[in-house]
């Protein structure tokens, strides 16, 4: 039988079972595969090492370090439900986190040279040159087809490569890092894709809030560390977000004239149009410029206060919508004010960002449009994930009736 005659019995409704892994080969097991009617359960084919087409989504969070990339990851598990933990009896320094429904790797484990590697060669993370993009497109391609992978680890206690992980296909995976879109062959693969894209006077404050206060670095070193970074980040990183769907941008208040605390902020949601199975977001009439002061009897506001805005606008080109908010909420659970006059927003019920918004108030961002634009593209992930999967059950129904 010939292959393409098998993959047209796959999408009639029959099914896909994989035998034993035979062998490795750049980490991806290489497995045989046995296609079988399911009437009959007969004519089984071997075919060798062709691969399954898996059901895996793959979502790409690109950022710098230290810009919110872990409290993203755990707002998007939460609304899958379920705790995200480290592989069981695996690496105690992995940086993988597993859930029932999604496993997130950090790309940091594609890093080609590890502490010592990268000071010889005078080259930092962020450099394509510390980087094994071949073996990252390799990996997340056996994922998505639905193949397991020895996936390696850097490990960041000891700046060094450590054996690999076996990590299981999901039916989400999220790549998370410094260049989920860097390769042309990575980005093709992702579903959907986001950028947090902080601006550099927040970015040193929150670094100077982790990594001094918890972390034991000097103001001195900080300073040091995001200038040596600075370009290899505008060459390599930042470019990646004209390739977002969704970008998350962090910027300081505009309400505080001259603020330079840079405790209030100013966060836009830019929503790509057009992008299959994502609807952006709106407030009060989609496609309408709306700028809207909520604060009054229903929300209280304390200075500077809290501004929305909405509206369409371009980014790199590409048409998209944005949502705006300046300020922060005094009284989190009043934010059900402001969901309710939030469109699009792919809730199952009545009040459920807030929800979100409430069982995680500790984390950072609780209080202001970082928290509330996280949530909402949690939310937006968990809808195409139910779209691509309520499409791929209907697809063989579809191909049976043609
Ligand atoms: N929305 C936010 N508001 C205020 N501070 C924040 C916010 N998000 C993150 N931070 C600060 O930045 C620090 C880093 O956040 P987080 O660990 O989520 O980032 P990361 O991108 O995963 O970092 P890394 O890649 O270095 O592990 C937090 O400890 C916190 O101090
Ligand atoms: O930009 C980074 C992404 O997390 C890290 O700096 C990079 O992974 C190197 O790690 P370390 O500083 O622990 O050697």
């Amino acid at each position: 039988m010939a292959v393409s005659t098998v993959y047209t019995v796959q999408s009639l409704n029959s099914t896909c079972s994989i035998s034993t892994p035979t062998k490795t080969h750049l980490g991806i097991q290489q497995r045989q595969v046995l296609f079988y009617s399911k009437k009959t359960n007969r004519d089984r084919v071997r075919i060798g090492e062709i691969r399954c087409s898996g059901d895996t989504i793959v979502i790409g969070l690109a950022a710098d370090s230290g810009c919110g990339k872990s409290t993203f990851m755990r707002r998007l598990t939460s609304v899958f439900g379920g705790a995200a933990e480290p592989p069981k009896g695996g690496n105690p320094d992995s940086n993988t986190l597993i859930s029932d429904t999604t496993t997130v790797i950090c790309l940091d484990d594609y890093h080609s040279l590890d502490r010592t590697g990268r000071k010889v060669e005078g080259v930092t993370a962020l450099d394509p040159r510390a980087n094994n993009f071949d073996l990252m497109y390799e990996q997340v391609k056996a994922l998505k087809d639905g193949i397991a992978v020895e996936k390696p680890i850097y490990n960041h206690v000891s700046g060094l490569l450590d054996p690999p992980e076996l990590i299981k296909p999901p039916k989400i995976l999220v790549i998370e890092g410094l260049h989920p879109m860097y390769d042309q062959r990575v980005r093709d693969l992702l579903d959907f894709s986001i950028y947090l894209d902080i601006s550099n006077d927040v970015k040193f404050a929150w670094k100077i809030q982790r990594d001094m206060a918890e972390r034991g670095h000097s103001l001195e070193s900080i300073k040091a560390s995001i200038e040596a970074r600075k370009p290899d980040f505008d060459a390599y990183i930042d470019p990646q977000k004209q390739y977002a769907d969704a970008v998350i941008e962090v910027l300081p208040t505009q309400l505080i004239p001259d603020d330079n605390e840079g405790k209030v902020l100013r966060v836009k949601l830019i929503m790509k149009e057009g992008v299959k199975y994502f609807s952006p977001v709106y407030l009060f009439d989609e496609g309408s410029t709306v700028s809207w002061v909520p604060c009054g009897r229903k929300l209280t506001c304390s200075y500077p206060g809290i501004k929305f805005a909405y509206g369409p606008d371009s980014y790199y080109g590409h048409e998209v919508s944005v949502l705006e908010m300046d300020g922060q909420f005094d009284k989190l659970e009043e934010l059900i004010y402001v969901e309710s006059h939030l469109s699009n927003i792919s809730t199952k019920f009545y009040g459920e960002i807030t929800q979100q918004m409430l069982k995680h108030a500790d984390f950072p961002g609780s209080n202001n449009g970082t928290g509330l634009f996280q949530t909402i593209v949690g939310l937006k992930i968990r809808d195409l994930f139910e779209q691509v999967t309520a499409s791929k059950a209907s697809a063989p129904l579809e191909a049976a009736k043609a």
